[in-house]
């Protein structure tokens, strides 16, 4: 036995030691958590700045419980050799596979590999065109004026100002949203028993993966993966979403091929897709599902994390929000996909969208794993511990990277003053770095990733955003109440700073507008 653990530490040992040699490394590393609670504990990517500042675009960070030490990176050539060049290479970490297949089952974002990926992505591709994406402004707009009505009715009952916490809201119109795009399913309003199942079961996820007990399951689970396999309430719970969108959307499979033939939802267009398909190649209905769920998951909480944060630095920034509410006060119409996707018709509101997208990528930081021996290029040279400049990382097979989104979005040597919401940047197009940066991603930022696994529901998402932003300052006023910080759990989530204990939280103050 003493001879193995010896054996065991000595090989953890020189594995460590011989990974990412002459790479800086912050100094403050717990013996117990490495880095890793730093960047956990970390307000929207300002641990990851500090660091970046001090030891430049790339460096190693310690794991925690002996796990070997981890690259963080954010050169744009790199980006581009992880993310586009030698994207199969780099796998999502094994601990979140398990996780993703229990979320939303074996779907796009679960499937790993050339030969199983790209085959996927080219078959779901087609329902995202622009002109699938453009038919379906009515029912966004249905979903969206829906809710804002239900809030404005309570608003007044309540005598024309409120507290609300616009979290409750923001995740109501997302949901509804995405039920009638993804597959034709109306929410009401939040107030059905599934969109309420749906809703409770992300609150609890995001909360629980706030607080300590949520970093340990993660470590855990990465150290001892059988635990997932465990009949735990809270890995269970898991299923809880998938579990629910599945038997809805399967009653519409079953209702036959007549009621899909006009459809404009993402399940009809697969299904008639499907149907088109020979025999040998068509999908069963068990991974229609899969992937309709996925579009839920992956649409849902996603976008409702950028609009809570846009509206809260609204509510910071009055200023914005009047010549926004000007803007988008010039027309009563439901502007259409082509008014709303140029920056022709409304650049304010077109810039207040980008700079919420840049500012709270939702999914904060990305973690991959290298699957093969790689070399990652640098655009510039980093200086090593040793002091000699390094122009490029040898990756060792199994070593684990992390892209931290957040702090890329908002790098001050690429956007200026990159902390700082200013849609007016945008207009005047100085501080954008115009896709030179990181070429290919979404207006220069990683918000939507960029290369083979990027976000293939963008421009959904962004017509989306602009049909809420619209709809909700139309309506209403919004003011701050109390300070908010914004934590990392599994997308990122509001807090009031003074009240940690209420978990995921965006009070504000609501008046309806008086036109
Ligand atoms: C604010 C809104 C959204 C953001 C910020 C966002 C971001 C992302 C990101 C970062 C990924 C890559 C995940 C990874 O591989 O680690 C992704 C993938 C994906 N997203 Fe989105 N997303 C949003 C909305 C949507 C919507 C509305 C849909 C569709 C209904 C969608 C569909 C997908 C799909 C299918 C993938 C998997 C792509 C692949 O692996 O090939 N997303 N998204």
């Amino acid at each position: 036995l003493v001879a193995s653990t010896a054996g065991y530490v000595a090989y953890k040992w020189w594995d460590n030691y011989s990974r990412l040699q002459n790479i800086p490394v912050p100094d403050g590393a717990s013996k117990i958590w490495g880095h890793e609670w730093l960047e956990f504990e970390d307000d929207c990517g300002s641990q990851w700045r500090q660091w970046i500042t001090r030891f430049g675009p790339n460096f190693k960070i310690k794991g925690a419980w002996g796990h070997h030490d981890i690259l963080c990176v954010t050169d744009p050539k790199a980006i581009d050799r992880i993310l586009c060049k030698n994207a199969y290479n780099y796998p999502h970490s094994a601990v979140f596979r398990p996780i993703i297949e229990r979320l939303t089952g074996r779907g796009i974002v679960w499937v790993e590999g050339e030969h199983a990926h790209k085959p996927m992505r080219a078959l779901l591709a087609p329902a995202f065109t622009l002109d699938r994406i453009r038919a379906m402004g009515p029912d966004m707009w249905l979903a969206v004026n829906n809710v804002v009505s239900r809030l404005q009715s309570q608003i007044e009952s309540h005598g024309g100002v409120r507290d609300v916490n616009m979290l409750d809201w923001t995740a109501t119109s997302t949901l509804d949203v995405i039920g009638r795009v993804a597959f034709a399913h109306d929410f009401q309003q939040g107030q059905s028993p599934e969109a309420r199942s749906i809703m409770e079961g992300w609150r609890k996820q995001a909360n629980l993966g706030m607080v300590w007990e949520g970093f340990l399951a993660l470590l855990a689970l990465r150290q001892f993966p059988w635990i997932g396999q465990l009949p735990l309430p809270s890995i269970k719970a898991q299923s809880n979403i998938k579990n629910t969108i599945k038997p809805l959307a399967n009653k519409l499979i079953q209702r036959g091929v007549s009621d899909i033939d006009n459809g404009r939802d993402l399940l009809s267009i697969l299904l008639r897709a499907n149907l088109g398909e020979k025999q040998e190649k068509r999908i069963s209905d068990d991974e229609l599902l899969d992937h309709i769920v996925t579009f839920v998951i992956a649409g849902h909480e996603t976008t409702s994390v950028v609009l809570n944060f846009t509206l809260y630095m609204l509510a910071q920034h009055p200023e914005v929000q009047r010549k926004l509410r000007e803007e988008v006060m010039s027309t009563d119409r439901e502007s259409t996909f082509d008014e709303l996707w140029s920056s022709e018709n409304f650049p304010y509101l077109d810039a207040v969208t980008r700079e919420g997208f840049r500012l709270f990528p939702p999914s904060a930081r990305n973690e991959k794993v290298a699957e093969k021996d790689d070399i990652l290029p640098l655009a510039t040279p980093i200086v090593g511990t040793d002091g000699r400049l390094i122009h490029e990382i040898p990756i060792k097979a199994g070593q684990v990277i992390h892209i931290p989104v957040v702090a890329v979005n908002r790098f001050s040597s690429v956007w200026g003053d990159g902390d700082s919401f200013r849609p007016e940047r945008w207009i005047e197009k100085s501080g954008t770095p115009d896709g030179k940066f990181l070429p290919g991603a979404w207006s220069g930022m990683l918000t939507f990733l960029v290369g083979a696994r990027s976000c293939l529901g963008y421009r959904l998402a962004v017509f989306e955003m602009k049909i809420l932003i619209m709809a909700f300052i139309r309506a209403f006023e919004f003011e701050v109440i109390e300070p908010i910080e914004s934590r990392m759990s599994a997308t990122i989530q509001p807090r009031v700073i003074s009240r940690p204990e209420d978990g995921a939280c965006l009070p504000l103050r609501l008046r309806p507008v008086v036109a």
